[in-house]
């Protein structure tokens, strides 16, 4: 059953799918933070991209926290494919959480259970562990068989070496069957984790390079150490401050987090290596008790003040962020004021609203004594060559092949309508190409599915036009501006 779950998995995870933002690999800035023109799939919006960077430079310099930044423009102006570009510029080790304000809204924790946990899925520790390692060049692999077989377990030496001394070590039934499942042999240049008993093959030592007359090319030659042959070193691993809570709740046991004061780094890296990362994305999480978060919190400052850990503050994007409310926005302007916060960047397309939770109105539905804190980036509507270049990266990403004049009718298409309609066009249009055995997606193509599928602009019209048909309509044709969306929305 195991085995037939895997190949499934396998199988599935061949098919490559293609997301709304998967052609956007970073933000497209030179090393000056000066936006290229076309790149890292990013087509126009310079001055969001511009700021974005500056962003970014500062996340990168770690030095600020509780930063916060608006990304404001009208729908589909790329306000989430600049965020992406953010997260894909950021290095793997810098946190990057992404939420929709609509997703806190649950009957399983509190919203502001939710919001904390993003926060701290935001909010990375650089944990660093000294180990000590035997490393050295194989002299030689001693093992003595017992005279029975079965009599006793097998025991043995190891000889090795570094350019500045030698030793010899007793081998145990578990280090012999270390060696022998890694193949060592005289000649190697190995390092043996102490604590735990690993072996890890480094290569083999130039001075045995003669051996042989054949060489494979998998076989890489290492230098011979030098030094002493037991050293201690460091070992990073990175986590977030929510994966120690998981973990922590889970086996609940606190207590043997706090037990633990030399050994305390260690524990972190027992539990992920004794209970797997895997662990972290089975089942519900659930809520997360005020005093587990408290006494991580403690420790992590101790391990900070000791050396052990760096706080790497990350990014939390929170997408449609109108949606959250008051009590939500508050609890974002006391969040910020941790100096643990991630820098947080919010996105929205409404203007001025009701703020959720209440009667009044603001500009983007944000309370204005959290609005006064952030940095706001707008990003504008695109010119008809902007919407040209990034229907021609979609097309690429989709593997869809088309004709000039169906990317030029295309393009007027989006100009007319919307981006996005228009980038969902595209594999409608190439399954129509295909349903008519064409290579080449033409004209005919677009025009078929344009007719098929209705944009807003059509769709509001056509309601305007039967609303009499549907059930509890209150528009009347007066109401609406020109397009009818205002009726619509009203
Ligand atoms: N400058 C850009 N370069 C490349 N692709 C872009 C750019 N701007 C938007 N896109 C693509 O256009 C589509 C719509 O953009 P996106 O979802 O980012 O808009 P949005 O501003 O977040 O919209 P909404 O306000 O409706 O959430 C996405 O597929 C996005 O990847």
């Amino acid at each position: 059953m195991a085995d037939l779950k895997l190949s499934e998995t396998r199988d599935l995870t061949r098919i490559e799918r293609i997301g709304a933002h998967s052609h956007i690999r970073g933000l497209g800035l030179d090393s000056a933070l000066e936006p290229r023109a076309v790149s890292e799939g990013m087509v126009g919006q310079t001055s969001a991209r511009k700021a974005a960077g500056v962003i970014l430079q500062m996340i990168k310099e770690g030095r600020i926290a509780g930063r916060a930044v608006l990304i404001a423009g009208q729908p589909g102006t790329g306000k989430t494919a600049i965020a992406m570009g953010m997260a894909k510029s950021l290095g793997l080790e810098t946190p990057f959480a992404m939420i929709s304000a609509s997703e806190i809204f649950s009957l399983e924790m509190s919203k502001t259970e939710a919001l904390m946990q993003s926060f701290r899925k935001a909010i990375g520790v650089r944990i660093k562990e000294e180990t000590e390692v035997i490393e050295g060049e194989v002299v030689e692999v001693q093992i003595d068989r017992p005279a029975v077989a079965g009599a006793a377990l097998k025991t043995g030496k190891l000889t090795m070496k570094t350019t500045e001394m030698e030793g010899v070590y007793d081998l145990g039934a578990k280090m012999i069957e270390s060696l022998g499942k890694e193949k060592v042999q005289s000649g190697d240049v190995i390092a043996i984790d102490k604590p735990s008993g690993k072996v890890t093959k480094l290569g083999r030592s130039f001075s045995r390079s003669r051996d042989y007359d054949a060489i494979g090319p998998q076989v890489r030659f290492v230098q011979c150490p030098d030094g002493e042959l037991q050293k201690r070193k460091e070992i990073v691993h990175c986590v977030t401050l929510h994966e120690i809570d998981v973990i922590n709740s889970r086996v609940d046991s606190v207590a043997s987090l706090l037990s633990c004061t030399s050994g305390a780094v260690s524990w972190v890296s027992t539990v992920m290596l004794t209970q797997g990362f895997l662990a972290l994305f089975t089942g519900d999480t659930g809520e997360i008790r005020a005093e587990v978060r408290e006494q991580i919190d403690t420790k992590v400052a101790e391990w900070r003040e000791e050396g052990k850990a760096e706080i790497v503050p990350g990014v939390l994007f929170i997408d449609e962020v109108h949606m959250l409310d008051i009590e939500c926005f508050s609890f974002l302007n006391r969040a910020l004021e941790n100096e643990m916060a991630p820098i947080v960047v919010v996105a929205t397309n409404r203007g001025i609203t009701t703020i959720r939770g209440t009667n009044y109105k603001s500009p983007h539905g944000i309370p204005i004594d959290l609005l006064d804190r952030l940095l706001i980036i707008t990003t504008q509507p695109y010119t008809k060559d902007d919407i040209g270049k990034i229907l021609d990266i979609r097309c690429q990403e989709e593997d869809v092949e088309m004709a000039e004049e169906a990317k030029a009718l295309l393009t007027h298409i989006g100009v007319e309508t919307s981006l996005r309609y228009a980038i969902h066009l595209i594999t409608a249009a190439a399954l129509a190409c295909q349903k008519r055995k064409g290579k080449v997606v033409e004209n005919e193509d677009i025009t078929r599915v344009y007719n098929l599928f209705l944009d807003v602009k059509r769709s509001t019209q056509y309601l305007m036009e039967y609303q009499e048909q549907y059930m509890f309509s209150e528009a009347s044709i007066g109401d609406g501006d020109e397009d009818g969306t205002n009726a619509m929305r009203s």
